[in-house]
Formats: structure tokens, sequence, C-alpha cells
């Protein structure tokens, strides 16, 4: 027996209960956590998740040892630093990710060992009879919970005895924008361990109950906000997962797994296709006549489309780091669909500004809204923003918290101002949506001449 601690690299995973690596680790001796920020390290970090990722590593204080650089230089060398006999990570469903788990691995001259603790079934082990990977979600769904069931959460390993180990300030990993647009993120959001859990812990006292009916009214405080928490790892789903199932079963609990499978169901996806965020599964839609628009994009990206829904919700993003569901899905739909822009400029969109931005979840979602991806069914629906609006917004009360200049508008009007005339400060729409339509439909009937239909899966 030794006393040379083992290194534990910490990923998207910044928590210290239910972490498979730091509880084998801790139960040989000591240990020292550490976490490398490298900007090559997978795609590199947009805004709002850098803001995010300091004060996660802010959460976990002196606990952890910083470096920043190439994983495979800094982790090798933090590791000789410290005297570590071996390091454990928990292994990434990222292809980007595991790239550079690979090369630190090649790097190092002492052992290493991998765990999983990330997705609730292991990639891969939900296949077809065939033994193929699943193209539709609801069989592959099916098929997951039909296996046994995820296992219970480790506890935080106790004792944890942390070894010294020389590491960088958390201001030298310069995470920080430099303008201070994150302060409405600031007040909406608790990064780190305790912050994930109260989450989870207020969502399953209350809002979980009625989430079946509330999910998709954006103005309700009706999902569970779960999910920047869960793109950084500081609860894992298999926490959320058992933390649900003890309460009694319910409408409300199933849908809420279910979306936890939608996760699942895209990084299985990513995992299979590592350019799920740039190339469209379904090969015909490379052919697809988008428009490069610069302006309309600007336009799109700052809330000024003129559809009150749309802006709400492009707002919303830009003020607090997340969006609805449903507003994401009008959002994404109008810029493919009424604008022609491409869904990866979306994407690009998002990636930069939501603080949950997460590989899997944003490409397939994307491609989901474009038709481009798995299991795109409707297969190219449009979202019409007024109806959208007057569905799920129904007194509006979601558009006049994000689109102040529309907050007088009586019910009547405020998913569709112009039949007021003009409201001060609003533009007008910048696309008609029935002739918008129209072009989709027939830029998309183009398409469907085109015999290769299979999957890139
Ligand atoms: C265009 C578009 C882009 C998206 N980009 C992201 C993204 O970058 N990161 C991200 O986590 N989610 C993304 N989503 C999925 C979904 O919008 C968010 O997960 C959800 O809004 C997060 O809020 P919540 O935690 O309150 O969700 P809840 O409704 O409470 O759901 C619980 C958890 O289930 C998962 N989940 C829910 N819906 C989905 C879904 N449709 N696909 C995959 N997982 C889901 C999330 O991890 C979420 O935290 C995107 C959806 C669309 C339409």
């Amino acid at each position: 027996m030794t006393n040379d601690p083992i290194l534990v690299w910490l990923r998207r995973d910044l928590r210290l209960t239910d972490h498979p690596a730091l509880t084998h680790a801790a139960q040989q001796g000591p240990v020292v956590l550490a976490f490398c920020h490298d900007d090559q390290d997978g795609r590199a970090l947009g805004g709002a998740s850098r803001w995010w990722l300091h004060h996660s590593l802010a959460a976990l204080g002196d606990t952890v040892t910083l470096a920043r650089g190439r994983c495979e230089a800094e982790i090798p060398r933090l590791a000789e630093a410290c005297g570590a006999r071996a390091v454990y990570w928990n292994a990434s469903a990222d292809p980007a990710l595991s790239a550079t788990e690979a090369r630190v691995r090649q790097a190092l001259k002492i052992p290493t060992e991998t765990f999983a603790g990330d997705e609730l079934f292991s990639i891969g082990a939900v296949r077809t009879n065939a033994g193929t990977p699943f193209q539709v979600f609801t069989p592959f769904w099916r098929t997951a919970l039909a296996l046994p069931p995820p296992p219970q959460p480790l506890p935080r390993p106790a004792p944890l005895v942390l070894a010294p180990c020389p590491g960088l300030p958390l201001a030298a990993l310069e995470l920080m924008p430099k303008l201070d647009w994150w302060r409405g993120m600031a007040e909406l959001w608790q990064p780190g361990e305790a912050g994930a859990a109260a989450r989870l812990a207020d969502f399953l006292d209350g809002p979980v109950e009625t989430y079946q009916r509330d999910r998709d009214l954006p103005a309700k405080p009706g999902t569970s906000l779960l999910s920047p928490h869960l793109a950084f790892g500081e609860i894992s789903p298999r926490q959320i997962w058992h933390a649900a199932r003890a309460l009694p079963p319910g409408d409300g609990i199933h849908t809420f797994l279910k979306e936890l499978g939608w996760r699942e169901f895209s990084r299985h996806l990513l995992a299979r296709q590592p350019d799920l965020a740039t190339i469209p599964l379904r090969p015909e839609f490379r052919a697809f006549p988008w428009r490069d628009d610069p302006e309309a994009l600007r336009k799109w990206q700052m809330g000024r489309t003129g559809y009150p829904i749309i802006d709400a919700g492009l707002r919303q993003l830009w003020q607090t780091g997340w969006m609805h569901n449903r507003v994401r899905m009008i959002v994404a739909s109008f810029l493919i669909k009424d604008l022609l822009i491409p869904w990866q400029a979306g994407e690009a969109w998002f990636w930069d500004t939501l603080v949950d931005a997460d590989s899997a979840n944003n490409a397939a979602s994307w491609q989901w809204v474009a038709g481009s991806g798995a299991d795109a069914a409707p297969f190219f629906r449009i979202f019409n923003p007024v109806t959208q609006g007057e569905k799920f917004d129904p007194d509006g009360t979601y558009v006049r918290t994000w689109v102040p200049e529309l907050a007088h508008l009586p019910k009547a009007f405020v998913h569709q101002p112009w039949k007021m005339g003009r409201a001060p400060g609003y533009p007008p729409p910048m696309v008609d949506h029935a002739l918008a339509r129209t072009r989709a439909l027939a830029a998309f009937k183009g398409l469907k001449d085109d015999p290769a239909q299979h999957l890139l899966l």
C-alpha cells in the first residue's frame, strides 16, 4: 500500500457525489482532483458556458487543482508534480473529448483507469435486435427501459483525503467575459453541485407533478432548469433518475424521465456521428438551397424579427443564458424555415449563448428541427410563430416579460402587434410567414427527389 495520491481528472463532471472515478480513487487513499482548461479539448466553449464554468470551479474552491493549456501536457505535468501513481477519470461520450482523453492516456507514464457515470445507459448498450443503433427515439427509449435500471448513485466519498498539489488561481483561467453582460445570468443561476441539488429538490417538491401539463408553457416555471447543471456534470442523470423514481409514479415523472431519455438518445447519436453539429444526418439536406443573409441572422440573434414569441425567446436567451424548450423549437424553425438560414448558424449561436450548451443535445435538437436529423418527425414541420404564441403563451405573459415594447398591448394583439398599427420601438415582421412557408416547402420539395435517403449513422 502506498500513500502516493491518485489524480482524478475532472471532465464535464464537476461534482463529488456519484462520481465513479473519484469514489474508486478515494477508496485507495489520498486524491488530487484536477481540472485543465484547454480550448482545444473538444469544441471551444462559448461565452455563456465559460461564465458558468468559472463559477462552477469557484464552487469547488480549494478542492480542485487548476491548470491551463493542452491537457495532454498539463495532466501528465500535474501528475508528476504531485507524485501521482495513477490517473482516473470518467470517460466522455463526446468523441471530441474522448480524443483528448486518448492523447492524455498516451502521454502518461503511469496507469490510467476510466469509468462510466454520465449516462443512464452506457453508450452502445441500447441497440436494435440486429445490433445496430436506433435512429428513432421511441423504440430507443422502450429498449433502454427494458435494460437493467441505471445503478444507484454513489455517495460523496467519506473520508475524502485530498493531497496537496500546486495549481493556478481561478482567475488565471481567464474564463470570465471582459464585459459584464452576464448580470442576468448571475441573478437566475447558482452554478455548482449545491445549486444543482437545490434545483432538483425544488422541482421534485412541486413542478414535477404538473410537468406534463405545464412544460410547454414558457411563462410558467414548469421545467426543472437542470440543463446547465447536467451539461457541466454538477449532477448526474442517475441522481436525478433515482430521486424522481423514489416519488409516487405519475404522468409528470414519467414525462420528465422521458426527457432525460432524449438526452441519452442525443448522446448515443453524437457518439456515432462526431460531426453532428455540422453535417446533416440526412445526406440530401446537403443540397438544401440555404440563403446567406448575415443581416437577417443578426436580427434573429438580437430578437428583432418582429414576431413577438421569437423575439421574447431570443432575448430571454441573451439575458439569462437559457430559453424555454418550446420557444427553442419555434425560434429554430423560424431561422431555418422562414429565413432559410442554415441550421448550423443557429446551432453556433446557441452554443455561444446558452449556459446549457451541450454538444449532443444542441446539435441533435437543431437537426431535429431542421428535419435533417434522426427521428425528424413530423418531417419538415413549419411552426407558425403567431399560432404557437397564442397556443403556448395565451395571455402574452412570456412576451410581455421579455419584450417590454409590447408590455402594454392587449392580449388580442400581443402576438401580432402589426394588426394594431406599429408598436413604438418594435420592428414590423421581417418576413411574411405565409410567403416564407411556401418558399420553404418549395425548397424542401426540391430535395425529395434525391434518392439518398439513408441516415449517416
Ligand atoms: C434548437 C434546440 C437546441 C437545444 N439545445 C440544447 C442544449 O444545448 N443543451 C441542452 O441541454 N438542451 C438543449 N435543448 C433541449 C431542451 O430545450 C433543454 O434541454 C431544456 O429546455 C432544458 O431545460 P430544463 O432543464 O428545464 O428541461 P426539463 O424539461 O426539466 O428536462 C430535464 C432534462 O432533460 C433533458 N432534455 C429535455 N428536453 C430535451 C431535448 N429535447 N433533447 C435532449 N435533452 C433534453 C435536459 O438535460 C434537461 O435538463 C435544445 C432544444 C432545441 C429545440
